[in-house]
């Protein structure tokens, strides 16, 4: 009862300072783009995108279907001004002035598919997309979703050196959604209010390159070594779960676009210069030998602050960790020849 009463009053103190801000004007305006708009992913997220009270202008592109999208999401009565935007020839008008570019686009798994099997249709959807965010929106931040992210976030990488205007500040592959299962996960397992947990998620974004740091859990709870690898499989698994689940009907749409919102909304915070605002996230790297790695990133007014270091592991992470860099490494060189031919 009383936390619940805490819990409101703070909620309403943080809701009359925004207000103030907003009156006093000091809530930087904001354009969001989200690339595959009108997608399973797309339109959940586009909705939580416009409730989110840090975007201005929320820009919708997709090959199809955005028109409709954008009239249904802009009918929200909240801060931000929607315009949906269809097919190539709009698509330097989507991204015009852009602060961060939110990419979805491309296809979705179906059971007894890896995420690189989606690499041929989907590398070159993401190549054309970061051509295009290199010449209309080049100092924008990028949180690209579409997989194989562990090759997708290269192939972006490639296309903007190539472009000469790189910034590996400003580059990520959304990995929360790993971070979203690990603390619901380990919630259940703990008996812990899942609002309290927080697990790093290490690597990258598909199978083994997954690797939650349970050691680092917390509140820590004295799980057994079989319930920490069944929790660490679970996690890796996350999303196949999910394409079973759905039968044929794609992959995780409504968690993702949760998680998508959460990065995005930790990027929003940091460009505004919120401190100690950090998430993890698969950027470039030098805390492995690997030049793409997942950990906890620092955000800031440039995008990447700091990339923080893997902390201490457990001899089982520590494991998981020499296992995952092979297929790592393959994943991201299979990215940067692609960008490269
Ligand atoms: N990073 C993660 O954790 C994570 C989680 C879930 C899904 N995904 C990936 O996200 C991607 C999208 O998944 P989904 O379920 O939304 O798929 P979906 O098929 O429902 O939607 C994809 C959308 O992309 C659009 N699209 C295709 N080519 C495009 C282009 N050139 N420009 C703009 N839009 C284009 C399609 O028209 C469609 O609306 C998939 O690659 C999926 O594997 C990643
Ligand atoms: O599993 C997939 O193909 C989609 C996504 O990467 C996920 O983790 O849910």
């Amino acid at each position: 009862m009383f936390r619940s009463a805490l819990v409101r009053s703070s909620a309403s103190a943080k809701q009359s300072l925004l207000r103030r801000s907003f009156s006093s004007g000091s809530v930087p305006e904001r354009k969001v783009a989200i690339l595959g708009a009108a997608g399973g992913i797309g339109q959940p997220l586009a909705l939580l995108m416009k409730l989110n009270p840090l975007v201005s202008s929320l820009s919708l592109y997709d090959i199809a279907n955005t028109p409709g999208v954008a009239a249904d999401v802009g009918h929200i009565n909240t801060r931000s001004q929607v315009v949906g935007y269809m097919g190539d020839d709009n698509l330097a008008k989507a991204l015009e002035g852009a602060d961060l570019v939110i990419i979805p686009a491309g296809v979705p798994r179906k059971p007894g598919m890896t995420r690189d099997d989606l690499f041929n249709i989907n590398a070159g959807i993401v190549k054309n997309l970061c051509s295009a965010i290199a010449k209309y929106c080049p100092h924008a931040l990028v949180n690209m979703i579409s997989n194989p992210v562990n090759s997708t976030v290269p192939i972006a990488a490639e296309i903007f050196k190539k472009a000469g205007m790189y910034d590996e500040k400003k580059l990520f592959g959304v990995t929360t959604l790993d971070v979203v299962r690990a603390k619901t996960f380990y919630a259940g397992k703990a008996n812990v209010p899942v609002a309290e947990v927080n697990v790093p998620v290490i690597g990258g974004h598909a199978g083994v390159t997954i690797l939650p740091l349970f050691s680092q859990a917390t509140p820590q709870a004295n799980l057994s070594g079989d319930v920490l690898t069944a929790l660490t499989k679970r996690t890796q698994d996350g999303g196949t779960e999910v394409v079973e689940a759905k039968a044929g009907k794609g992959s995780a749409t409504l968690s993702m676009a949760y998680a998508g919102a959460l990065f995005a909304d930790a990027c929003l915070k940091g460009l505004n210069g919120v401190p100690d605002v950090v998430e993890c996230s698969y950027v470039q790297s030098t805390i492995t030998e690997l030049p793409f790695f997942a950990s906890k990133v620092r955000l800031g007014k440039n995008g990447v602050e700091e990339v923080l270091d893997l902390g201490q592991l457990s001899d089982f992470e520590k494991e998981g960790l020499e296992a995952l860099k092979p297929e790592l490494k393959s994943s991201i060189e299979k990215g940067v020849k692609f960008a490269n031919q």
